[in-house]
């Protein structure tokens, strides 16, 4: 099993502080090496903090392209939409001049989008940092566990970067990054919140060889550290 380096905060903005810190010298020195960085980021409602605190940053934005590690089949309109997201808290400050690669596409069929958001991820070399997320389900990126063809993605060696996934628990159709680009990272991140999120993710990894867990499955192929950022959540209510 690869290892997994715990960071824990006492609450999420000591988080996001620490992990856009981590982040933003993992595109620095990427850029340093290569010219260019590469982050694809989870949706959901943890990010805003990381993405408020990584945006302000100061590196060299206009060498980064920033995706997405997956996506809801939904306009950027939508209130539902990842691109929304980080479009209100990630490529806002320095992080403006970052260049964007979404995942939806508008098509009338989620998988003509993942046809054609894996064809544009083709241009994208290389993905330096991936910040996962993840549901009290054990699903991370759109790899859920009710999805029809699980097994087959979660077992996926290569072929296309950018899959459709439908599965009853998640709503709509979702576009996913594929597991070879996920894990193909150098430095993968998991970015949780809440006992609940830390109990489902130790259950995952405790569980027994075989059963199906997205977290755990892309854990074990990771073949480096996963640093996984966890804080417990707070009440937003006053
Ligand atoms: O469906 C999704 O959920 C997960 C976790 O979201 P959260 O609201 O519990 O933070 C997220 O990682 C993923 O990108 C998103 O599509």
């Amino acid at each position: 099993m690869t290892e997994v380096k715990w960071h824990e905060f006492a609450s999420a903005q000591p988080l996001a502080e620490a992990l856009a810190e981590t982040v933003a010298n993992r595109l620095r020195e990427a850029i340093e090496a290569r010219g260019l960085a590469v982050i694809a980021v989870s949706g959901g409602s943890t990010p805003p903090p990381f993405f408020n605190a990584l945006s302000r940053k100061e590196l060299d934005w206009a060498k980064v392209t920033v995706t997405l590690v997956d996506e809801r089949f939904v306009p950027p309109s939508s209130e539902r939409s990842n691109a929304r997201l980080v479009a209100h808290h990630l490529l806002q400050n320095e992080a403006a001049k970052a260049d964007f690669v979404p995942l939806y596409r508008e098509c009338d069929e989620a998988r003509d989008a993942a046809a054609q958001a894996s064809a544009a991820m083709e241009s994208i070399s290389a993905i330096d940092v991936v910040v996962l997320g993840m549901g009290t389900d054990k699903h991370t990126a759109s790899f859920f566990p009710d999805a029809g063809n699980i097994r087959e993605i979660l077992e996926q060696d290569d072929g296309d970067s950018v899959l459709c996934v439908e599965a009853p628990s998640a709503g709509e159709p979702r576009l996913t990054l594929s597991v070879p680009r996920v894990i193909g990272a150098p430095f993968v991140a998991l970015h949780i919140e809440g006992i609940d999120k830390k109990d489902a993710f130790n259950d995952a990894i405790a569980q027994q060889e075989g059963t199906l867990s997205p977290i755990r499955a892309v854990t074990e192929r990771l073949g480096k550290a996963l640093h996984v950022y966890w804080a417990p959540k707070q009440d937003k209510t006053p």
